[in-house]
């Protein structure tokens, strides 16, 4: 038993050795590709989403796709980071799913900025003090985020990359049982997507909408009889007991953010075109509107109205597509488009997420 672990541990060394020099090697072209770069952005999430998809095709296990990715960037975030330190804000405090998203999405962020606002990370971006912003776009239970939609409305930034993250919520608190628990904060989406555990489970609780999760950690650590809804994350953070893990509605429940840039992304293979369309509001003119899209194949995986906010009951669209703006079929759409809309605005074209 014994010499049987040796062995392994010995096989593990050597195999460190091999990794150790192959991960520098690795570094050193990226630092040699950092030089080539000149004045063009040092970040590709286009190439980074290249890497990641070559490799889960490679990957026969057994570790899992997820483990996988998750080395990888992390590899890649230091290869980076010998070309350039990025900085990305996203909404804090620590602990926010944001935090999680950007890191997942950079490999680990060695300068995070943290904001207080939505409003406040598409600034920190607009006027250059950070490179990068991620904001929560969309829940798959609780919809679009209003504020984020708005403010891409006005902004001159691109979208230059998306982020998947699942979202599996807990009950936190010091209180001893649940019976005990008084007051549950949470960030409204978070109340709205554990809406019937919360129903069933503390029916008399008092639900109070706090700024963020982690806001709602922090109150729920100082105060008797208060719980929160947050990650496992903020329960280390802030000292606070896991009373009950997974309290979502459903378990497939999952957000989605944007990575903010001020510059364009060039095309991966899969790709997303995120758009901002308007048109008068007259009968059929959305239906007309997004007729060039069938008529040259591109498929639209997404479309959220909301209100322009320059005239009552007029509407602004937020589209959706496959593919990059760069590509024949979107580009050809994009034109005719462009001659029926009143307002074409094109977002972003990104990698799609990877896992
Ligand atoms: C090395 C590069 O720079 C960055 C680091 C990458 C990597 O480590 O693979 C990939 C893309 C860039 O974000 C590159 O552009 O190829």
């Amino acid at each position: 038993m014994d010499d049987a672990l040796k062995q392994h541990r010995d096989q593990i060394d050597a195999i460190d050795e091999q990794l150790l020099k192959l991960v520098n090697a690795r570094a050193q072209h990226a630092r040699d590709i950092g030089s080539l770069k000149g004045e063009g952005p040092i970040y590709r999430p286009e190439r980074e989403a290249q890497v990641l998809r070559r490799l889960l095709a490679l990957n026969q296990g057994p570790l899992s796709a997820e483990a996988v990715t998750a080395i990888f960037r992390g590899v890649m975030s230091n290869c980076r980071a010998l070309e350039k330190q990025l900085s990305v804000a996203f909404l804090g405090p620590a602990g926010t799913y944001s935090e999680e998203a950007a890191n997942k999405q950079f490999g680990g962020v060695s300068a995070p900025v943290l904001c207080n606002t939505i409003d406040d990370v598409f600034r920190m971006v607009e006027s250059g003090k950070v490179d990068y912003g991620v904001v929560p776009v969309e829940n798959s239970t609780e919809g679009a985020v209003g504020r984020t939609l708005d403010l891409l409305m006005s902004t001159q930034l691109r979208i230059c990359g998306e982020v998947t993250l699942p979202i599996h919520h807990n009950l936190l608190t010091n209180t001893a049982t649940r019976e005990q628990v008084t007051t549950v904060y949470a960030h409204a989406q978070s109340l709205a997507q554990c809406h019937a555990w919360l129903n069933q489970h503390l029916p008399n609780a008092q639900r109070q909408a706090v700024s963020s999760n982690a806001e709602g950690a922090r109150l729920a650590a100082s105060e008797a009889g208060a719980a929160a809804i947050a990650s496992r994350r903020a329960a280390e953070l802030f000292t606070l007991n896991v009373l009950a893990e997974s309290i979502e509605d459903d378990p497939k429940n999952t957000t989605r953010f944007l990575v903010l840039a001020t510059h364009d992304v060039a095309p991966s293979g899969q790709d997303k075109t995120s758009l901002l369309l308007a048109t008068r509001n007259i009968p059929g003119a959305i239906v007309d509107l997004l007729a060039p899209l069938a008529l040259h194949g591109v498929s639209m995986s997404k479309l959220e109205s909301r209100p322009s906010r320059n005239g009552l009951w007029e509407y602004v669209f937020f589209v959706d597509v496959e593919g990059h703006c760069q590509d024949a079929a979107l580009a050809s759409a994009l034109q005719e488009i462009g001659q029926r809309a009143s307002l074409v605005k094109v977002l972003g074209s990104y990698p799609l997420a990877v896992a």
